[in-house]
């Protein structure tokens, strides 16, 4: 089984092109697979197909309204196995990659989520590195909620861009003690508000149009980027300052990504970087089911 891997700001994907769906992304080998000690190690897993294809094979009960059969789709997997709507660094190595395989000549197309159509813009790219924009939406702002992490409570507004996050500003935070941070143990969230989870940000408050944020995700651990997660972190702090719409600047571990929002719904553009291609042994594959 051929697969390459890349990363988003440091967000890091095994990449699966399957465009027949024949391969069984059971969650004991997604998990394996993104072991960094059993496995190739990544964050998440994305298999490459049509969305009509994962469809007609089961993987997906219906498509997203803005989706067609044609489309191309981001099968997101975490990295404990389980199934995420949308992962926005994942979407710029997605497309970079297609675009690489020489499967996709378009530098404007939709790349298909189980949180509807991102259509993408692929501003350069060679064999390695893209400069990638996705448009990612609406971003509804849910209220306030809560967390306890690194032993601290901290305040945020919980934000749907598709999927969960609880973006929390912190005015008492700066860069250097953001880096300060234990984030080895999960966040506790209010299961009531957060019936599916969450991905939690920390984050400094807007300054001079950039903030710094730190990630712990659903379904992974601490990344040193999401994609998503920046966008929330972005209409966070903007809210922050009583701001509906600007550009932020955001900075994570792996690096830094530009987020736009306005009436018509946020945009994020980065880099990506594809790192390697392989095989996956078709044994050690087999005996994870
Ligand atoms: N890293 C991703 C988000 C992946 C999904 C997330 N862990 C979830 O469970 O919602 C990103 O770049 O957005």
């Amino acid at each position: 089984m051929h697969f390459a891997k890349g990363h988003g700001t440091q967000n890091d994907f095994v990449v699966l092109h399957d465009p027949d769906v024949k391969i069984e992304l059971l969650r004991p080998r997604v998990a394996a697979l993104c072991d960094r000690r059993r496995g190739l190690g990544a964050d998440g897993v994305l298999r490459v197909a049509r969305a009509g294809a994962l469809r007609d094979a089961g993987v997906l009960d219906r498509l997203p309204a803005d989706v067609g059969a044609e489309d191309w789709f981001m099968d997101y997997r975490n990295g404990d196995g389980s199934i995420a709507e949308m992962c926005g660094n994942g979407v710029r190595v997605f497309a970079h990659y297609l675009r690489v395989a020489g499967l996709e000549t378009e530098d404007r197309f939709v790349v298909g989520s189980r949180a509807g159509a991102r259509p993408v813009i692929v501003h350069k790219f060679d064999d390695t590195t893209a400069d990638v924009t996705v448009s990612m939406g609406d971003v509804h702002l849910m209220g306030a909620s809560s967390t306890t992490l690194a032993g601290r409570r901290f305040e945020g507004v919980g934000i749907d861009v598709g999927n969960p996050h609880l973006a929390c500003v912190d005015p008492s935070v700066d860069s250097a003690s953001l880096r300060a941070l234990d984030l080895s143990a999960a966040p506790e969230l209010d299961s009531d508000f957060f019936t599916a989870g969450a991905n939690v940000e920390i984050l400094t408050r807007l300054q001079f149009g950039r903030v710094d944020m730190r990630v712990f995700e659903r379904g992974v651990g601490e990344t040193r980027s999401c994609g998503t997660g920046t966008v929330a972190a972005a209409a966070a702090a903007l809210s922050y300052e009583g701001q509906d719409s600007g550009q932020v600047v955001v900075g994570v571990p792996g690096g830094e990504v530009t987020v736009s929002i306005d009436d018509s719904g946020a945009t994020l553009r980065g880099p990506s970087v594809l790192v390697a291609t392989g095989t996956i042994g078709d044994d050690w594959w087999r005996e994870l089911a």
